[in-house]
């Protein structure tokens, strides 16, 4: 049963360029995602791709600036504003990006124990805190007073405790060391496996290919790619965009070998299809229509020659 769609998703912001001078600048184009109970699907992508922003829209926290298009539907009904801030934080888990999202004037004991809707709270608290090696003096400190892996396994006990059914975790490793980020994506498996959705941001794909059921390539703002995470082997070849492609190729253990040019920069796109100016094997057509989502081999791909 599909417990997340998202359907033509764009967000979009206006930036003032001097005076009463206005652009609208889209950061999110035209997204197609689609999350299964039970699945991980794992988003991966480089820096300022737009990824965070997704994580944002899905909770329903964009910042106030940002124009959202497009729909999503959670377990089958729509998932609107009001529904959003119902489900949120119960049933609708973010673990953020950053440990600023913790409340500075608050025990993180506290914090934690503010999610737990139907149990004891201190019960449970002290149960998330052993899971994750939190030492139990832990929960009357303040944010301040944890290092950034600390203050990771408190977010991620959060999320945890609050029964979510869908948890999106924005980068939860970043801050841990080996054993503690290896412990981390165990969980999460182990959450999906008693029937969690989990969307999982992350820059390690290596990482994510041992826990994920699905890969989301994301590139300039859209997700260019749904695989198979069995489709990450090899020289690629069964990866079906070619930016997945180069991605893997890209990485150290592969052939680590660089993608030749940048980005583009929201504001800046080109007219056709996103990655055409970096791609080897872009035909002039490319250059003019921007590919749709389309089903390929199991998996979906935005390429017009992709087969
Ligand atoms: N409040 C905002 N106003 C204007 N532009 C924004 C705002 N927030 C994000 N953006 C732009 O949206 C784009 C996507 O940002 P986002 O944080 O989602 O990227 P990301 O893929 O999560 O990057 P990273 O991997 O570094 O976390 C960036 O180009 C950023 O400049
Ligand atoms: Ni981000």
């Amino acid at each position: 049963m599909s417990v997340l769609e998202v359907e033509h998703l764009s967000v979009s912001f206006t930036r003032y360029t001097g005076g009463l001078q206005q652009q609208k600048v889209e950061v999110i184009h035209d997204l197609q995602l689609r999350i299964d109970e039970g699945q991980i699907v794992a988003v991966v992508g480089s820096s300022g791709s737009g990824k965070s922003l997704l994580a944002h829209a899905i909770m329903g926290i964009l910042p106030g600036n940002a124009v959202m298009t497009g729909s999503m539907r959670y377990k089958g009904e729509p998932l609107n504003a009001a529904r959003q801030a119902a489900l949120r934080g119960h049933e609708i888990s973010l673990v953020p990006q950053s440990v600023n999202y913790l409340d500075p004037l608050m025990s993180v004991g506290a914090q934690v124990r503010a999610s737990v809707k139907h149990k004891d709270p201190l019960t449970e608290q002290r149960k998330v805190f052993e899971r994750y090696q939190l030492a139990q003096g832990v929960e009357r400190q303040y944010p301040f007073q944890l290092s950034g892996g600390m203050a990771r396994r408190v977010l991620l006990s959060t999320a945890t405790i609050s029964g979510a059914r869908l948890i999106v975790a924005d980068e939860p490793t970043p801050g841990l060391h080996h054993e503690a980020a290896q412990e981390t994506l165990r969980q999460l498996r182990e959450l999906a496996d008693e029937g969690c959705s989990i969307l999982m941001i992350t820059h390690d794909i290596e990482s994510a290919l041992h826990i994920a059921d699905k890969v989301a390539v994301f590139y300039a703002g859209t997700i260019v790619e749904v695989a198979l995470t069995a489709d990450f082997a090899g020289d690629g070849q069964r990866l079906r965009h070619p930016y997945s492609q180069a991605l893997w190729q890209a990485l150290p253990q592969n052939e680590f070998k660089p993608i030749p040019g940048v980005q583009p920069l929201p504001g800046e796109l080109p007219a056709g299809c996103l990655f055409a100016p970096r791609c080897a094997v872009a035909a002039a057509d490319c250059c003019d229509k921007r590919p749709d989502m389309r089903e390929l081999r199991g998996g979906t791909v935005r390429c017009f020659h992709a087969s």
